[in-house]
């Protein structure tokens, strides 16, 4: 059984509509109502930035920091868990230069070297609106879902992405600049076959773990068992071959790919190309091609499983982020959902216009109502 791991404090300074802000967590369910635009998904940005990366909403720093402020923000966690409490804090200083050199990260009081350092301590999931169009929509956008999975119970997968960038972005550089200069290509090269394959090999083992998990899941689930699957060569050959081979195969492709990727001003093959394969098992049918409500069930499903495995893999329960989550289910799914996440054992934030829609959850859920920047105990609840 992952010991649960859950943020008890929060404090924002200057966050989004936030000028100051410290609040009482409790370890379950969470459910954050108020009406349009009060900040409720603010909060939850807040806790995506407790792991590394730009938050759920992927926004410039500069856009983060409160209007009318000093161009900075602060957010600071308690976080209870197996380990005892955890204070972690993080933020870009105000000023002319704000977020230049990224956000800082501190734990404990001390400078972490990475926001990497903090996967040490918490995992945190999500489930925005915005991912509603996930299934039809561009596979970069699922790359980016399925990477964030693989860094849940693969920290390394950050770094990772971030050096095959950085190489891919140096050789994407000679090839438009008609760079002819074979031992820097080769340099190149040899460094994105060994980030590409380990990024390969660790998407295919998620898939694989996460697969597993998915099969758990009852049959007759509201939430619909899918089908998953990696469309890319690399993701495809780490199955059935040794690392080394096909790094070396990936390799010599790039190097007799010059020509071809040279007219087409970047790099062809690899696995920023490659896709999530999502399929809806009772019905025999691609993701893309099922309702709006599927789409939805089919997400939470592959969800809350992922947040079973990262449970048992890391040992810590996840923080899950649930935005508008009960819009597209109806109360026999909420029900549902609500009672995975207590049979979980997780920290679930959950937004709504209406905490009616939560109201199956009295007396085992803090509901806080959101009003302008401010935050209190929801009446009636
Ligand atoms: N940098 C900022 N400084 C001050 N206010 C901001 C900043 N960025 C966004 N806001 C404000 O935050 C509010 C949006 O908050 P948020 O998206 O959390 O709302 P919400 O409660 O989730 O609403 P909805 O129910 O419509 O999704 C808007 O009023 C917006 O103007």
């Amino acid at each position: 059984m992952p010991e649960q791991t859950y943020i008890s404090k929060l404090r924002l300074t200057n966050f989004r509509n936030y000028a100051a802000l410290s609040i009482e967590l409790a370890s379950g369910a969470v459910v954050f109502s108020g009406d349009n635009g009060a900040g409720k998904t603010n909060l939850l940005e807040a806790i995506s930035l407790l792991t590394p990366g730009r938050g759920l909403r992927r926004a410039p720093y500069a856009d983060v920091a409160r209007e009318g402020g000093d161009s900075g923000f602060a957010l600071h966690a308690r976080l209870d868990g197996p380990d005892g409490p955890v204070e972690i804090g993080t933020g870009i200083s105000g000023g002319d230069n704000a977020g230049d050199g990224g956000r800082r990260v501190r734990i404990n009081g001390a400078a972490a070297r990475s926001a990497d350092d903090m996967l040490e301590w918490l995992r945190v999931v999500w489930l925005t609106p915005a991912m509603d169009g996930l299934f039809p929509g561009p596979a970069a956008d699922r790359r980016r879902f399925l990477d964030r999975l693989v860094l849940a119970i693969d920290p390394g997968h950050g770094a990772r992405a971030l050096d095959y960038e950085k190489a891919m972005r140096g050789r994407n550089r000679l090839l438009t600049e008609n760079s002819r200069d074979g031992a820097w290509f080769d340099a190149i090269e040899t460094q994105m076959a060994e980030t590409g394959v380990a990024i390969a090999a660790a998407r295919a083992e998620l898939v694989r773990l996460l697969a597993a998990m998915i099969d758990r899941l009852p049959g007759d689930s509201p939430f619909p068992q899918a089908d998953i699957g990696l469309f890319g060569e690399l993701e495809g050959e780490v199955a059935n071959s040794p690392a080394v081979d096909v790094e070396e195969r990936f390799r010599r492709a790039l190097a007799e790919g010059r020509d071809r990727d040279r007219a087409a001003g970047r790099t062809l093959d690899g696995p920023h190309r490659s896709d999530l394969v999502v399929r809806h098992r009772p019905k025999a049918m691609p993701a893309e091609l099922c309702s709006t409500g599927e789409q939805k069930a089919l997400l939470v499903g592959i969800v809350l499983s992922h947040a079973r495995l990262t449970g048992e893999m890391s040992g810590m329960t996840p923080i899950l982020l649930l935005d508008e989550i009960a819009a597209h289910l109806d109360s026999g799914r909420r029900a549902a959902l609500f009672s995975i996440l207590e049979e979980l054992n997780c920290q679930a934030f959950m937004t709504g216009t209406d905490a009616a829609l939560f109201s199956s959850l009295k007396g085992r859920a803090q509901f806080l109502t959101v009003d302008h920047g401010t935050v209190g105990p929801t009446e009636d609840a």
